[in-house]
This record gives structure tokens, C-alpha cells and sequence, in this order.
């Protein structure tokens, strides 16, 4: 009899899913039993001759935790839609396979990029601070004034599944456009969305009032909003970003920011995350930051979960994963 798969996962997962992949009697579990991160020397020792890795987007599955795993290694699955942690080339060229968590954390996501645009427009951050304090003072007409979202032009930049559903959502808010900033044109959504895609950078952002970043991180969007792009912000636009940090250069932002050229942020991702508690983006009453709580619902999470667990048995049982990465 062949001894059974083994599995690395490299964390607790949520209780349905940690129940489903404990029951699991196929496989040799081994796992990283806390909600930190397992520490990379025990990833890289633990990883050592398993069929399936069960990650997170904290884990950098990169070319020596693949070698580390040695040659069985026939899947790896994230517990994120999101894979800029994966060196994909070397997943391809050893024929590992890669799943990922789509559509099951898309409404959580857009829910929070809702969140935090109104949250940012509306200056969140300054009223919460000020309303524990003695300083409230009496209504007053100037109090506080942010910015209305209806009749804004909207740009999002990357229109897959969550920049869609971001788009749904706020054309409730009526905006006097909305734009978008992709490689590839999505004809159905244009249509079904009342979307356009303007795919000069610079045009695109010197006519965009609300800028919402949703793209996936890869070479080429690294450092794409940086002080020569942000030079093409209107002035008094709001950006958010609910994406991955390494889109934004944080000390341009800053800069931006600070004289203006920008009018506030939201960044619910950030470059590296933990975002340092003495970066001086935190000292801006106009930049709101969260730590990465995009898709952070019980729900979504068991969903995102659950997913992880079935493609990496897909992968350790040689079957089709549910949900992959063409690499
Ligand atoms: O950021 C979260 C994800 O990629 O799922």
C-alpha cells in the first residue's frame, strides 16, 4: 500500500475547515497548530518531502521552500486570491500546481472598499479622534466637511472580479463617470457596468476624482503610483487602495499627501505589512489606514478556507483543483 499524501498547512484554519481537514483520513497532516505565522526555519524543515502546502499570503513560497520541499511536491494552495507571495515560475517550471480562493471573497472585499471610501470622504479618522475628545464643540457648519461620493468620477484601476463588484456597488452612488484602468478591455462588464476603460495611465487618473486600486501585484504594477504618476491626480481626489501595498510608493504618498497633490487615502494594504506604528503616514489626519481586513468576515474566511483545503486534496490526489492559477 503507497503511504498516504502528505500535507503541510502552515497554520490553524478557521473551525470548519481545520474539522474538515483534521477528518481528513487520507492524508498525513502536519501543521503549524496557532494563529501567528509558522516561523520560516520551521516552514522550510517542516515543508521536507510533503505532496500538498497549505499557505497563507504571509508565506513566501518562493524557489528554497520549494526546494526544501523536494520533489513530491505536486500543489500548492493559498488561503488568498491574491499569489504575489508565489514564485510562480518556479511552480511552473516543476509542474506544481497552485490554487487560490476567488469569488468566495469577493463581496467581503467590495464591502470594505465601500467602507473605507466613505470612511476616508467623509474623514472618519479626524471625527472618531475628535469625538473622544473635550474639543467636540458646538455644531458648527465647517465642522469637519468632507467630500460627497455622488456625481464623482470613479476609476478603478484593475477590473477583475472585485473591481467589478466594487463597480456594482457604487454606481448606486451615481457617478458622473466611471472608468477604468486594465491591460485587457472587459467588453460584457463595460456593457453591464456602464464602464471605460482608459488605458493612458495619466488620463486616466487627471480625470478621476475617486482613484480605487484593486489589481493584482505583479511587475508591472510595483510602484505604480509614485511621485511621476501622482503628479496626475486631480487635486482634492481621494485614493484607496484595498489591493496589495507594493502598488503605491508609501513615501510618495506621503509626500503627495502632505503639499496636497492627493487629497486623502485609504489603504487597507500597505508596504510591508505590519505597516510600522512610526511611519509618518499614520500622522496624517487626511490617510486612513486599516491592516488588511479586506476580506476579514467569518464567513468568508471558513469560505476561503474551505476552498484551500479542497484544492490542495484536488492537487495531493492528482485531480483538477477547484480554483488554479494557469501558470
Ligand atoms: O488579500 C487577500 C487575498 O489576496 O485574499
Amino acid at each position: 500500500m503507497s503511504p498516504k499524501p502528505r500535507i503541510l498547512c502552515t497554520r490553524l484554519l478557521t473551525p470548519l475547515a481545520q474539522r474538515r481537514l483534521e477528518s481528513e483520513t487520507r492524508i498525513s497532516l502536519v501543521q503549524w497548530r496557532s494563529e501567528a505565522p509558522m516561523p520560516r526555519a520551521e516552514l522550510l524543515s517542516q515543508i521536507q518531502g510533503v505532496d500538498g502546502a497549505l499557505v497563507l499570503l504571509t508565506d513566501k513560497i518562493d524557489a528554497e521552500a520549494v526546494d526544501a520541499a523536494g520533489p513530491g511536491l505536486k500543489v500548492v494552495s493559498t488561503v488568498s486570491v491574491g499569489y504575489d507571495h508565489v514564485h510562480t515560475p518556479t511552480l511552473a517550471q516543476r509542474n506544481i500546481k497552485l490554487g487560490i480562493t476567488p469569488d468566495v471573497l469577493t463581496d467581503a472585499s467590495a464591502e470594505l472598499t465601500l467602507g473605507l471610501l466613505l470612511a476616508t470622504a467623509r474623514r472618519f479618522k479626524e471625527a472618531m479622534a475628535i469625538a473622544k475628545t473635550d474639543n467636540w464643540g458646538a455644531w458648527n457648519p465647517f465642522f469637519l466637511t468632507g467630500s460627497l461620493i455622488r456625481g464623482k468620477s470613479m476609476g478603478i484601476i484593475g477590473f477583475g472580479r472585485i473591481g467589478q463588484a466594487v463597480a456594482e456597488r457604487l454606481r448606486a452612488f451615481h457617478p458622473s463617470t466611471l472608468n477604468y484602468y486594465s491591460p485587457s478591455q472587459k467588453p460584457d462588464a463595460e456593457r453591464s457596468l456602464g464602464a471605460t476603460r482608459i488605458q493612458d495611465l495619466p488620463s486616466f487618473l487627471s480625470t478621476t476624482d475617486i482613484v480605487i486600486v484593486t489589481c493584482k501585484l505583479t511587475n508591472d504594477t510595483r510602484g505604480l503610483l509614485n511621485s511621476e504618476t501622482m503628479k496626475h491626480f486631480k487635486k482634492d481626489s481621494i485614493l484607496i487602495n484595498t489591493a496589495r501595498g507594493g502598488i503605491i510608493n508609501h513615501d510618495d504618498l506621503y509626500s503627495a499627501l502632505v503639499s496636497g497633490t492627493i487629497g486623502a487615502a485609504g489603504l487597507d494594504v500597505t508596504d510591508p505589512e505590519p505597516f510600522p506604528a512610526a511611519h509618518p503616514l499614520h500622522t496624517l489626519p487626511n490617510c486612513l489606514i486599516l491592516p488588511h481586513i479586506g476580506s476579514a468576515t467569518m464567513e468568508t474566511r471558513e469560505a476561503m478556507s474551505d476552498l484551500a483545503v479542497s484544492n490542495v486534496l484536488a492537487g495531493v490526489f492528482g485531480e483538477e483543483l477547484p480554483a488554479s492559477v494557469k501558470l
